[in-house]
């Protein structure tokens, strides 16, 4: 107890004085570093000065008495006086050697990460100048020592001479030599997985240089490479392609390469298409051609075809975005548990609901013909053939009476059946089953799914499996009173996309503001998460602010992706992709393979309570334009009112997902009409993505089952950190209040709204933002001159409305990124 008051004692005096603040404020982190810069460049100084006058320092230092360091009389000659020297002396000559001014180059990459000039991961680089360092240093002992001549100190310091002396007498200099060899080539490997190829290239020159000049061509290329696409679409893996050469060297095949000359001969006019068969008949005409001349034609046939597969298309093969993780091994099914799903239909329940509905809807005077059910996991559904006369508008009208009449909680009726003259009633079964998520993605619908991203939602009422691809929904909104399986349903959502998307291909941004709900995901942080630089330690968001950083860096982030699909000349992240890995993009201009971002927000109430606008406002932003960079977003919350979820949310999240609400207000809040309120809880939900709502049963997983399989996934070499996002801009630069310019610099809340407005209409009328806005006409004009500037519409024509200049939403969503990209 005593201890506590002291510590909150002191925590309270360190707020009084404001040293807290002092220590973590942003001025403290900029001084600090500009002390290390300066210390930095003083001690590359004193070592550079060491270089020349370390001989005379040296007897200084070796001999030197308490007290003599203090340089009273000048017996130093260092530039950087006695500390310099002795500072120069411990790393150059004690310690490293020359690879010692690394040292001084890490503070000053700390000092400006400090300083906020750049933003690097410092435990990388430390961990990389750490390596090069020390290896460094015992490779220029072992090289540079015999040429060292009368220097002062070692080339790799007395650290690196004493690494040598050690390894050689234990495995003598081939072996000191192969060991430096081998930690280069891992380090280089660590940094870039071509080291592998250049090292197989440099093995075996003769293949390289021969499959330079296209050596090896068959007429079945085209087909073949078509059969050995390996597991993920449309890769050939490497190693195939390598069988596939050898097995055409044998058959003599380079030989076929001289028939593009053949065939040029008998038809000098007509250029071959690809997969032009011609080459197949030729094939065997030329078989015995001189091999000088085989390589000299085969470039011809090379540009003939365009079908081949040899070593210099194999340089050319796709980009395998799974690398260098391509060993990565998806969880297995058996990780998730099995329920037993046989449990027989209960046939006295069906035919005891059966009666009662016929009863019911007689009283109300409605015939019925004909009554089937479909036995579902949790709900049956019965669906009646009104009899001959019998008006469908007339049953809808009875809809209330009828629920309560068959007074059973989730009870729905649907009325008619979309696409059928029929009306269902949806009844639920006194004993559900699980529909276990074992069930659901040991599916042939799931294992063989195209989706790009594939949500393996549960079971319908028909026991099919319900399965969405959230790339096209594309944002989705969760909503279910406490307790209803809201939690079960984000796990099935991560878990499905987890067995299906590789770590490169996928990242989340998990947001938690229960702290308990994602904890269960730090395990595979590193694999699949995406974060700021400030929070990779966790990178499960649980504080409001840290919120707020992390939507704004996602919109810098989305138009960075803009820009890059723009300089591409595409419209979606697939069509980026796929440029990507078949080597259409350039890495030197900055292009790289995208993941796909999926943002999980948890208790969203929670947050925009705290927040607001604040997080509102990125959000809307992010919904409205990330969808054809592979950013999508789930919110969830158990309070689905119209001040969680506005008109401004609302319309940009089309995917819903509804467990029990407590309303028929809540109902209508995230689905647009009742029903939400009459389900059953325990994973019972509606699932609307425009049309009709369907019902479903939430697959169920639990937390030992997601545990195995985080498990699994942590056990698998794969991304050692997670997916660095970018820093955001300064949040008040521009998202906040009116603006009293018409510069972008501070561009009004409303300007990414009213271009859509305007380009949707083709009006670019002032008095329709005034009005759609309900903003003052000063506002609105000030508005439409940020609209010009930014090229949206034309200048002002008096009375008349503006031109608008862009035509689509397409070119509108690509000009507000570069608008924002070039404010960012
Ligand atoms: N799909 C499902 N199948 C079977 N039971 C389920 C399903 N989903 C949820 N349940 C049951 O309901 C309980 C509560 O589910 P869950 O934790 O997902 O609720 P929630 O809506 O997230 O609640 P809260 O908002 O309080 O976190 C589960 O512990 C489980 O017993």
């Amino acid at each position: 107890m005593g201890k506590k008051k002291t510590e909150s004692k002191s925590k309270s005096f360190a707020y009084a004085i404001g040293l807290r603040n002092i220590l973590e404020s942003e001025t403290t982190g900029f001084f600090t570093g500009l002390f290390l810069l300066a210390l930095a460049v003083i001690t590359i100084i004193a070592m550079v000065s060491y270089l020349y006058t370390g001989q005379a320092d040296q007897s200084v230092l070796e001999s030197m008495r308490p007290g003599e360091w203090l340089n009273q009389h000048h017996e130093f000659a260092n530039y950087g006086g006695s500390i310099g020297a002795l500072t120069s002396y411990y790393l150059m000559t004690v310690n490293f050697g020359f690879p010692a001014f690394i040292i001084p180059f890490f503070i000053i990459l700390a000092a400006l990460k400090l300083m906020h000039v750049y933003s690097v991961n410092l435990w990388k680089w430390f961990l990389c100048l750490a390596v090069i360092m020390i290896w460094s240093s015992v490779a220029l002992a072992t090289f540079l020592s015999p040429f060292a001549g009368d220097m002062v100190f070692n080339p790799g310091g007395a650290h690196g001479l004493f690494c040598k002396q050690f390894l050689e007498n234990l495995i003598g200099p081939p072996g000191l030599t192969a060991v430096l060899l081998i930690v280069a080539l891992a380090f280089l490997t660590y940094l870039t997985s071509e080291t592998i190829e250049v090292v197989r290239k440099a093995l075996n020159p003769v293949k390289y240089i021969r499959n330079k000049v296209k050596f090896t061509v068959t007429d079945k290329t085209g087909d073949d490479a078509d059969d050995d696409v390996s597991t993920f679409d449309g890769y050939v893996e490497e190693e195939t392609v390598v069988n596939h050469a050898a097995t055409q060297e044998e058959d003599e095949a380079p030989r076929v390469v001289d028939l593009t000359d053949t065939t040029q001969g008998q038809q000098p006019n007509s250029a071959a298409e690809p997969g032009d068969t011609l080459h197949v008949t030729n094939a065997n005409e030329v078989k015995g051609d001189d091999t000088t001349l085989v390589i000299e034609k085969t470039k011809q046939e090379d540009e003939a075809t365009g079908n081949i597969v040899g070593e210099e298309d194999k340089s050319q093969a796709p980009i395998n975005p799974w690398d260098p993780f391509t060993k990565y091994k998806f969880p297995a099914l058996t990780l998730l548990k099995r329920y037993d799903t046989n449990a027989s239909i209960d046939m006295d329940e069906i035919k005891a609901n059966n009666a009662r509905i016929i009863e019911v809807l007689n009283s109300f005077g409605v015939q019925i013909s004909r009554i089937n059910a479909t036995v579902g996991p949790t709900v049956t559904l019965y669906e009646i053939t009104p009899a001959e006369g019998v008006r469908i508008s007339k049953i809808r009208g009875l809809e209330a009476d009828i629920a309560l009449s068959l007074s059973a909680l989730g009870i729905r009726i649907i009325a008619p059946i979309p696409g059928k003259g029929t009306i269902g009633i949806e009844v639920p079964n006194k004993n559900p089953q699980i529909v276990s998520m074992e069930s659901v993605l040991n599916s042939k619908k799931f294992q063989t799914t195209k989706m790009a991203l594939p949500m393996a939602l549960g079971k319908t009422i028909t026991n099919e499996v319900f399965m969405v691809d959230l790339a096209k929904i594309p944002h989705l909104l969760v909503a279910g009173a406490t307790g209803m399986g809201k939690s079960v349903g984000l796990n099935a959502i991560i878990t499905s996309l987890l067995y299906k998307k590789h770590p490169n291909e996928l990242k989340f941004v998990l947001v938690d503001p229960k702290k308990v709900e994602f904890s269960v995901y730090s395990r595979i942080t590193s694999h699949y998460m995406a974060a700021l630089p400030e929070n990779e330690e966790e990178p499960i968001i649980t504080d409001v602010q840290k919120v707020v950083r992390t939507l704004n860096s996602l919109c810098k982030l989305m138009d960075h992706r803009y820009d890059l699909l723009k300089k591409a000349q595409v419209k979606k992240i697939d069509e980026y992709n796929d440029k990507f890995i078949h080597h259409k993009l350039k890495l030197t201009d900055g292009h790289e393979y995208m993941p796909y971002i999926v943002v999980i927000i948890d208790e969203f109430g929670d947050l925009i309570m705290t927040a607001g606008k604040e997080i509102e406002l990125p959000i809307a932003r992010i919904a409205q334009l990330a969808r054809a960079v592979g950013i999508h977003m789930i919110i969830a919350t158990q309070r689905p009112t119209t001040k969680i979820i506005t008109g401004n949310i609302k319309a940009n999240f089309p995917g819903r997902m509804a467990f029990r609400v407590a309303s028929q207000i809540d109902s209508r809040t995230i689905l647009d009409r009742t029903g939400a309120e009459q389900l059953v809880g325990r994973g019972d939900m509606l699932f609307l993505s425009g049309g009709d709502p369907v019902r479903v049963q939430c697959a169920f997983i639990d937390t030992p089952e997601i545990e195995g399989v985080n498990e699994h996934i942590e056990a698998q070499a794969g991304p050692v950190e997670p997916m660095e996002l970018p820093e955001p801009d300064d949040p008040q630069g521009g998202v906040g209040g009116p603006s009293g310019d018409s510069n972008l610099g501070s561009l009004d809340p409303f300007f990414d709204e009213a271009a859509r407005a305007i380009v949707i209409t083709q009006q670019g009328s002032t008095s329709m933002i005034q009005r759609r806005f309900s903003i003052g006409y000063n506002r609105a004009g000030r508005l439409m001159d940020q609209l010009e500037a930014a090229g949206i519409v034309g200048a002002a024509q008096g009375s008349k409305p503006r031109e608008v200049l862009i035509a689509d939403e397409n070119t509108l969503n690509v000009t507000l990124a570069q608008v924002h990209g070039a404010r960012g």
